[in-house]
């Protein structure tokens, strides 16, 4: 038994962050003809009709999509969420909404929805699309436990999911996770750069890097060990390993990365004032 049972589950959005988000609860069992996909382009719902699952045209009916719905994922960009619940908010009855966009805070939803109350902020990541997601999720104290721990069986279907008690932490939550995969693919790709001009060729060089973050990560999880300890275990005194540690250390990688989350965390910030 779980409490996806038997739930029907719609979507506001079929791009990116949806298809990763159903490909987590079809693995998880839960049926296509369970699920709903509310999308402007003939292409993209063809895309998941060919897959079982109901489709919706979201330029013709948008309240289609969530009548006759338990769980309602928002999966718009964020410059858009107004004027795509604007469409359908008069017809909400106790459905659980949930929402992946960044920066949209559970006061700013509930508000574009009509004052609705059953709102939870989520925000996943890509990895999502093959159960190794990692997902925060916040919602007011006002929120029922059984509406709550239904967000929660949806986002853990794509992995690992966590709720947070203070909302500005959101913020904090897409900058080490939600856009996260995008600075690990950006590390990876210089290291096959890197690899590329050190003499590899390509294939190798994407082979072993790949390998390589993948390895690394799951050590991370798995082992006692913190990951600065992990790395003082590659680091041999005066070898090689420090000459590399070194040379990111002078062009201060760490501060920078700090930097990077700090960029994010303030355009997550500004896109609420931004689409209220
Ligand atoms: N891509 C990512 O890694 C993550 C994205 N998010 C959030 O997920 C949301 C969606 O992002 P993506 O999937 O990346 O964007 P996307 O552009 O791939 O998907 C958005 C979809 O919304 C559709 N859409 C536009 N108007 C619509 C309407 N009236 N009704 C139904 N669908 C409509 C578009 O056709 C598009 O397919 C954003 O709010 C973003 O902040 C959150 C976490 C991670
Ligand atoms: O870049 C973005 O705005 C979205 C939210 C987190 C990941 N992608």
């Amino acid at each position: 038994m779980s409490v996806l049972d038997n739930k029907k589950i719609s979507f506001i959005g079929g791009g990116n962050m949806a298809q990763a988000l159903i490909s987590g609860l079809m693995a998880r069992g839960v049926k296509p003809e369970l699920i709903t996909v509310s999308a402007p382009s003939a292409e993209t719902r063809q895309q998941f009709e060919d897959q079982k699952m109901n489709t919706v045209d979201a330029s013709v009916d948008p309240k289609a999509a969530i009548i006759d719905a338990d769980v309602i994922v928002l999966a718009v960009k964020p410059q858009v969420m107004n004027k795509v619940v604007s469409a359908f908010a008069d017809a909400l009855d106790n459905q659980l909404v949930i929402s992946v966009a960044a920066g949209l805070s559970t006061d700013d939803l509930s508000s574009m929805l009509g004052g609705y109350p059953n709102v939870v902020r989520a925000m996943p990541n890509t990895p999502s699309k093959i159960q190794m997601g990692a997902t925060g999720l916040y919602a007011s104290a006002d929120l029922d436990e059984a509406q709550k721990q239904l967000a929660t069986a949806v986002m853990e279907a794509s992995g690992l999911a966590m709720w947070v008690d203070d909302e500005t932490h959101m913020h904090a939550v897409t900058a080490v996770s939600g856009s996260a995969p995008a600075y690990v693919f950006y590390f990876i790709e210089s290291m096959i750069d890197g690899a590329v001009a050190l003499g590899l060729d390509k294939e190798q060089a994407s082979a072993l890097a790949m390998q390589t973050v993948l390895g690394a990560a799951k050590m991370t999880i798995e082992s006692d060990d913190s990951p600065s300890e992990l790395r003082r275990k590659v680091m041999s005194p005066n070898g090689t390993t420090q000459a590399a540690i070194e040379s990111m250390q002078s062009n201060e990688i760490g501060r920078q990365i700090g930097e990077a989350m700090q960029a994010c965390y303030d355009r997550s910030q500004a896109l609420s004032t931004e689409n209220k």
